[in-house]
Formats: structure tokens, sequence, C-alpha cells
């Protein structure tokens, strides 16, 4: 049986609580010391001067790179910097042992460990036991602290004797999780590595090889635990993740700001966090389909033939052979030698831009034999030699090389392709088959933006014509970013060492070594500019979402497949995305990914996964919702306002919920269409995923936009809209109402859909 001991007699608790600030104290103390050594080592690596060879340089900035680092994390872990303790089981009378677990480890000056960092596998047990399975600990404490004092002390002790109970829910720390779970919402996740529950532990602290798919209901701690998982990895798999870096694919912006801090606050910087649209370097995609016809079928893996016939369209042997007229002379290459030329590009199975020289110098060699012939004039090696490259200056001779074998960027090849009937047809009517109507879904205008769709597609004929000079401009595209994040960065270093303004060395002239030096780029602005860049792992958030041709992408950013699948089946929001994680993953990894299962839902109280657990069982009877921790203050709650009142009704509504949740944030959350007249409505809110939506107080949103995040207060509108407005509607719906951490309204006009009648009563 397990006993909790928040409730100990007044002298024994306080006598505790004095211990523990005793060592928690002692943690700071030592703290201070390491941190005043970093900064000490800091100085003296900026001391040692600017000469030297420029090896010695790069160590001493290398040196100053890992101080500068290490101070920050020293830094970022002063607020709750230990927050447990566990006590293991003594051996033949004598005590076991004690240990503290925080966000770092910390030694004594005679290397003895103090504190023990919660990656390290000495905390397991704090997060692995349970009241069924103890393991070897007697105890666990959870330490509550504000600044650096202890306010309060919460004690699981596992009596190993009388075990009779099993708790279900196998909650650790349910105090200190409940107590966590009531506050409002920032508008930013936070770390949760004093509360961290024994299934998301197993999440993450699962192996780094091979997919880990973790599925889980809304609010089930599958972001929070994806996150701490690359700290974990980052931790303990450390010399071979730092080279190769941890991708974080997030569904969209908002998204990815929402999380933004968990992963610094957890010491982590080597993560590159992108969405789908920003994985091509150099566009940055956001627009959605115009259809869900087209987003079906540009998710298809259909288009990767689509796409490999494109460019072998874009290959071509004039019947009539090409024709340049140059100096006044017409040069020309008759059909059969472009048809040879042609083949010989193809023959090598090089990327198209690749095969290109040896397609180009073909035709060069043919001009340059019919210019000797028409001139009468011998040609050898040397003269066949200049001749080629005095012809490659003429722009009329590379136009006609480009008839054959043109240069291809992806960009170009896709606007092309998506703005002639003629180009489609042509591809389409292959191995990819597309029908007419599939054809005309992909139509459009060639000055159109990317959508973030058009991403993987853009990927896929990167991968078939091969790089372009791409790398070099984002290299220099980086290098200017570079000089300016430098002086940031120098500025940031200066500030956090307390150097600045002490006349030691100015934010400037610490950029300019490190110029001098060469770039110290960080892996993950290495790997954020290469499209070819292999991480180290890869961990794919909201992944239900990505398509099959997005999965085809992703894949080729880690060839070793160490991958972390994290999303949820039952919330599919796009026509192209997942329908079962088999079906996705499979052809990668066929039958060769694990899955864990998280099952409690720490988000949403009982009272609306009420209402949510309806809305599952129409949409994806196949899916058990997730049961809640907590129950709820106020029960959700319907409100019918008569057609055409919505935007006068609004606002009082809004107003109502918001004071009713305090300091928190609310979101209304509704079909596009009604977007226009909720804004008219609710004039001050934020709308939709601009940079202002996660600190306004109410925010209106799409279920797109709202993905991933969570609200104090959620007003959905018009919900038969949101069913309508796709073939995935219901998911949508089940998504909206599962955002809420405190409460739920309704807002309808007709009647309430069938599968929200829970409402009514
Ligand atoms: N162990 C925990 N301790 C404290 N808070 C937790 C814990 N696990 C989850 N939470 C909180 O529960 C909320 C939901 O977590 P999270 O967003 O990770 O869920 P999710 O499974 O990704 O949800 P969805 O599928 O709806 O996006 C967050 O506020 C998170 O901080």
């Amino acid at each position: 049986m397990e006993l909790r001991q928040t409730e100990q007699p007044g002298s024994a608790r306080s006598a505790a609580l004095a211990a523990e600030q005793g060592y928690v104290s002692t943690l700071y103390a030592r703290l201070d010391v390491v941190r005043a050594e970093a900064e000490q080592a800091l100085r003296e690596a900026h001391g040692r001067g600017g000469t030297g060879t420029r090896q010695a340089r790069i160590e001493r900035e290398v040196t100053a790179d890992e101080q500068a680092r290490r101070l920050a994390r020293l830094s970022g872990v002063e607020r709750g910097l230990c927050f447990g303790r566990i006590d293991h089981r003594g051996i033949d009378g004598a005590a076991g042992e004690t240990l503290y677990i925080g966000r770092i480890g910390l030694r004594d000056a005679d290397y003895e460990p103090l504190l023990v960092d919660w990656r390290a596998p000495a905390a397991g047990p704090f997060y692995a036991a349970t009241p069924n399975t103890p393991g070897p600990l007697v105890r666990r404490r959870h330490l509550h602290t504000r600044d650096r004092r202890v306010l309060d002390i919460d004690d699981e002790v596992f009596d190993l004797d009388g075990l009779t109970e099993s708790d279900r829910r196998t909650l650790v720390g349910e105090a200190a999780l409940l107590a966590t779970l009531r506050r409002g919402r920032t508008g930013r996740m936070s770390d949760v590595v004093a509360t961290i529950q024994t299934e998301q532990d197993r999440v993450i602290r699962s192996g780094l090889a091979g997919v880990l798919v973790v599925q889980g209901g809304p609010g089930t701690g599958k972001t929070v635990a994806a996150l701490h998982r690359a700290a974990y990895l980052l931790y303990t798999h450390r010399r071979a993740l730092e080279r190769r870096g941890v991708l974080v694919v997030g569904p969209n912006p908002t998204f990815l700001r929402y999380i933004g801090q968990v992963l610094p606050s957890l010491g982590e910087t080597d993560v590159v966090l992108s969405t789908l649209g920003g994985l091509f370097p150099g566009v940055s995609a956001t627009a959605a389909e115009p259809s869900h016809q087209t987003a079906r079928v540009k998710g298809d893996t259909r288009m990767a033939e689509l796409i490999r016939a494109a460019v072998r369209g874009r290959q071509r042997a004039p019947r009539r052979g090409v024709r340049v007229e140059t100096d006044g002379m017409v040069l020309r290459v008759g059909g059969a030698a472009c048809l040879k030329a042609r083949d010989r590009g193809r023959s090598g199975r090089r990327p198209h831009n690749l095969a290109r020289r040896a397609v180009a110098r073909d035709l060069l060699n043919a001009l340059a034999r019919d210019q000797a012939r028409q001139l009468s004039r011998p040609l050898d090696d040397e003269d066949l030699a200049y001749a080629r490259s005095a012809l490659w200056e003429e722009d009329a001779v590379r136009a006609a090389i480009d008839e054959v074998w043109p240069f291809l960027t992806p960009q170009r090849l896709l606007r092309e392709l998506f703005a002639s009937p003629d180009a489609l047809r042509s591809a389409a009517s292959g191995k990819a088959g597309l029908s007419e109507a599939e054809q005309r879904a992909l139509l459009r205008d060639p000055a159109a933006e990317w959508t973030v769709a058009d991403v993987p597609l853009l990927d896929e004929a990167a991968e078939l014509l091969g790089e372009d000079d791409s790398a070099a401009r984002a290299m220099e595209r980086a290098a200017e970013r570079e000089r300016r994040a430098e002086e940031r960065y120098a500025q940031g270093v200066l500030e956090i060492t307390g150097l600045s303004g002490q006349g030691f060395v100015d934010a400037r002239t610490l950029a300019e070594r490190n110029r001098d030096a060469g770039p110290l780029l960080t892996t993950a602005e290495r790997a954020g500019e290469d499209r070819a860049w292999a991480y180290g792992h890869v961990i794919v958030d909201e992944a239900q979402e990505l398509s099959a041709m997005a999965w085809r992408m992703v894949m080729r950013r880690v060839p070793t497949r160490s991958m972390t699948v994290v999303g949820d089946v039952a919330q599919t929001g796009d026509p192209a995305g997942a329908r079962s994680w088999g079906q996705m993953l499979d052809p990668y990894v066929k039958g060769r990914w694990r899955e864990e299962r998280l099952l409690v839902n720490y988000r949403t109280p009982a009272e609306i996964m009420e209402v949510a657990a309806d809305v599952l069982a129409e949409v994806a009877p196949e899916q058990e919702p997730p049961e809640s921790v907590r129950d709820g203050e106020a029960p959700p709650r319907a409100v019918r306002v008569g057609e055409g009142r919505l935007e006068a009704e609004l606002p009082a509504l809004v107003a109502g919920e918001l004071a009713a949740a305090g300091e928190g944030r609310l979101a209304v959350i509704a079909p596009t269409v009604r977007l226009a007249e909720i804004r008219r409505a609710l004039p001050d809110a934020a709308v939709g995923a601009g940079p202002g939506t996660l600190e306004s107080p109410v925010a209106v949103l799409t279920t797109t936009q709202a993905k991933g995040l969570e609200f104090d207060a959620v007003v959905v509108v018009a919900p038969s809209g949101v069913i309508a407005q796709s073939p995935q509607g219901g998911h949508d719906l089940y998504v909206a109402v599962t955002r809420a951490t405190r409460r739920l309204t309704v807002v309808h006009e007709g009647p309430l859909p069938r599968m929200l009648e829970r409402l009514r009563a």
C-alpha cells in the first residue's frame, strides 16, 4: 500500500522541511561556485588574446563557446534546480542510498555526487517506480520550491510488505502533478521534468535505434514526452547525436513557437525545429491547398512517378535536330545525334543536372564539327576543346542545349509542370496514371505561392535533378546571417557572463575573433541549411498529418531510421494524412517499428472528455478515448444563438468565459468560412496563426491552426460547419473540443450535431 505523507504531524514535517532546505541551499551554493568557475574559464579563454596560429585561435574559440554554453545551461536551471529525492532500500539493516534528482547533475569539490541529472540512469527509478512496482525504492519525495526556498514536500512511501491494491493510473507524485495541471496556461509549453509519468518515462527513455511510434489520444503528453525524449537522447547519446543533430518536425509555425522554449529549458540547443513547409532550404511554405482533392493528389506516392516522368519529359531529342545561328553561320546537330546525346545522358542514371555536362559536351562537339566542316578547317583535340568553350559562351548555343537537356531547379520544374495541361497530361500518362480530374487538381498559376504539400514534391524533384548551386547560395546566405548572429551571440555571451560593459571585450570584437577563426556554426545551423543533411534522430509530432509523399521526404533526412513518430490517427485532419501507422511506415521499416501507447489525458477534464469520447465513437470507433486525470471546474455547455445573431452575441459570451477563466487564455475555434464574422465580433482578438496568437488572451483559430495547442477556455463556434468543412470534419471536431484545459462552450445556430447530444442535457 502506498502512503502519502503530505499530512505529516507538524513538528516532523517542519523538521523534514528544514532538512531539505539545508540540502537545497547546499546545492544552490554549489551551483554558484560552478557558475563562477565557468565564468572564470570563459574570461581566461577570451583573455588569451587574438594572436597565435589559426588552429590555436579556433581551439580558444571552441573552448570559449563550450564555456558559454555551459554557463547558459547553468543559468537555465536556477528555477527548480532540485525537485525530487529517492531513498533506496537498505541492505542487511544498513540505510539505503539517497539521491536528489534535478535539472542538471552537480558534484561537490571532491567529485562526490550531490545532484543527479534527471536524464541519468540513476534517476530512472524516480520516474519508473509505481506503488505496484517500486523497484529499489522505499520512498519517493517531490520537493516544491520557489526561488531557492523549499515550500513543501510530498512523499510516496512504498510499503513493500503489503502491496494489495493496484493504482490503475500509476500516477507519479499525484499531488505535484495535479498542482501543475491546475495552473493557468501561459501560451507556451513548459517542461515537466518534475512530474514525468511512468508511461511517458518509457517513451522518453526508449532506445535510440529504430522507429518508435507514440500513439495517444489528445492531451496524453505525446508532445511533451517527445521533447523530453530529445533532451534525453542528446544527453545519453551525445557523441552519436552531437555531430548529426536532432530534427523535430511540427505541424505549423505557431506550434513550434508554442513548444520552442521547452528544449532550451532542458538545456538542449542542438535541435532543429521545423515545419514540413520549412524542410526544403530556401522555401518557407505555409499556404494550404485550394481543395481537398489537390491535397490528396499531391500527397499520393504516384506524384513521385509523375515528377520522374516530368524530368524525363524535359530530356528531349527533337527529330529535326537543333539549329543555332552564330556569327552569321547556321550550325546544326542532326536528330540522330541529339537522340544519341540524350540517351547517353539517361544511360548513366545520374541525376538530371549532373548528367547535363555529358549531354552538353556531346552537343558542343557536334556543333564544333559542323562549324569546322563549314569552314573547311581541320580539327584536332585541342581545336575541339577550344571550339567547345568558345561555343559555350554563346547564348544561342546554350539555348539550343537547353532545348535538349535544360538545367532545371526543382522550383522551375514544378512551376512549369503545374502551369501546363500538356506537360501534366504527358507526365501523368505513364506509370503515375493520374486521371484527368486529378491532373486538373494540380493545374495552377505559375506565380502562385508554394504550399506545404509542394515541399515534399520539391524535395522529390531535387533528388532526381541533383544538386544545383543552391548549396553554394545557401552558404552565402548563411554566412551573412552568421555575421549578424555572431554579434548578437557575442553580446549574449557577454551578458550571460556579466562581462558586458566591464571593458574586457566588446561584442563586435568578440564576433570578429570568431569570424577570423572561420564560422563556428552549430550542428543545428549547418543541418538547417543543407537539404541532404542526415540527422542522427528525427522526431515528427502530429505525425498523422504527414502524407505519403511527406514521409518520403522525412525518411531522406534520416537514413539510419532512428525516429520518434508522435501522433494520433483519430485526429488526422489532412486529406492525405494517415489512417494507420502501418500504412505510412511499412514501406520503409516493414514490421520493424515499435509502438508505445499513452492512455491518460493530462489536459482535458473528465466532463469535457466525455463529450469528446462521443465524437470519437462516431468518427473513429476503433480508437479508445484516453482517460482524464482530473475533474473539471465547470460542466461543458452548448449555447444556441439565433440565426444571424452570432456576431452580436459572441462578444458577451467570450467576455464571460474569459472572466471565468481568470488569468487564463481563450480560443475561439471555428470553420474557415466563419472567421471574417468572428473577427468583426472580436476586434481585439488575435486571428489565425500570427506571431501574436500565443500572447493574446483571445485567439481565433481554425482546427488546423489549433492542432497541438491548448487553452484554459475554448469556444467552438458552428460545430456543424467544422464537420462539414472537410471529409475529416469529424476528426477536426474531436481536435477542437479537446483543446480545453478547463472550460468548453459550443455555440451553435441550427440543431446540435448528433455526436454532441450530451451537451443538450
Ligand atoms: N507528466 C506531466 N506533468 C505535467 N504536465 C503534463 C504531463 N504530461 C502532460 N502534461 C501536460 O498536459 C498537456 C498536454 O500535453 P501534450 O500537449 O504533450 O499532449 P499531446 O498528447 O501532444 O496532445 P494533442 O494530441 O492533443 O496535441 C500539456 O499542458 C502538458 O504540459
